[in-house]
């Protein structure tokens, strides 16, 4: 059995949901910012630059910042499901493959300041993990995966958006590298289900999405000074009485957009 999402307690006392971008003098708080992009295209990666520039800022405006992933929502797999999966035959790049109504009440909840427990997926048992990330009176929640933008019930949370967008053949390679130093993969297998599942599933599922985002980066953590704007953007929004603060607007973008 894997582990169950765990609510710790109720709402914090200075935690509020105000839909996104709050009133025109408030902003949301956790921000809450979805990170999508391909398998291995630095999504966590960038995740990190963002929370470690967020939290090296002086301590006037240190922020807490709390990293989670999409895969602590896929579905749990049936016996003979996980067989096939540890042949590389199961489909985890699908939409069907991950419990969506778990991920967004859960997204609701953390937007409501509730003291959350998510346990950590673990790749090589494909299973949720006993190890958890706690989240607890975060300003800014950054929730990566492959297809966060894809579900309309969950895209609609963020309060920012950003689409990882680095070309799928350094994708493949850090991929294998990953895969069998820290997934315990053999190559055969990475190949096989990359071909087979996850490169049609990119391109049905994952690809299609990059028009939600407010941001592209092109090489993902490599592109300094993509992160950098993002950062500064995140600071300025969540600047203490920023005069003049507005509501979102969904034309609104930061470094480009899709068309
Ligand atoms: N800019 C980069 N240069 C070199 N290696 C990278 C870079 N970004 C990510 N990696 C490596 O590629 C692999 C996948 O990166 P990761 O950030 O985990 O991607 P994702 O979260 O999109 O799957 C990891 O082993 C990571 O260390
Ligand atoms: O048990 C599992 C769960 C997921 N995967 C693969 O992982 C990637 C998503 O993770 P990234 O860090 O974004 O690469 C997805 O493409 C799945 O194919 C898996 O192999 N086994």
């Amino acid at each position: 059995m894997s582990t169950p999402l765990r609510i710790m307690a109720f709402p914090l006392l200075n935690a509020r949901y105000e839909g996104p971008l709050g009133g025109l003098d408030k902003v949301p708080r956790p921000f809450l910012i979805g990170v999508a992009g391909g398998t291995a295209s630095g999504k966590s990666t960038v995740c990190d630059k963002i929370m470690e520039q967020l939290k090296k800022s002086g301590l006037e405006h240190h922020r807490h910042v709390t990293i989670i992933s999409q895969d602590s929502f896929y579905r749990d797999l049936t016996a003979e499901e996980h067989e096939r999966a540890k042949k590389g035959e199961h489909n985890f790049d699908h939409p069907d493959s991950f419990d969506v109504e778990l991920m967004r009440r859960t997204l609701v909840d953390i937007k409501a300041g509730k003291v959350m427990e998510l346990p950590m997926y673990d790749y090589i048992a494909h299973k949720r993990t006993t190890k958890t990330t706690v989240i607890h009176c975060a300003d800014v929640v950054l929730f990566e995966g492959i297809l966060v933008f894809y579900f309309p019930e969950i895209r609609d949370l963020f309060n920012m958006r950003l689409f990882v967008d680095t070309d799928p053949d350094t994708r493949l390679s850090r991929r294998v590298l990953r895969d069998v130093e820290e997934r315990g993969r053999s190559l055969e297998q990475i190949l096989h289900q990359y071909m087979t599942l996850v490169k049609p599933a990119f391109e049905e599922f994952c690809l299609p999405t990059k028009k939600y985002a407010d941001v592209i980066i092109p090489r993902g953590a490599d592109n300094i000074v993509a992160v950098d704007l993002i950062v500064q953007h995140i600071q300025e929004l969540m600047r203490p009485n920023r005069p003049g603060r507005r509501q979102r607007n969904n034309s609104d973008s930061i470094v480009g957009r899709p068309h």
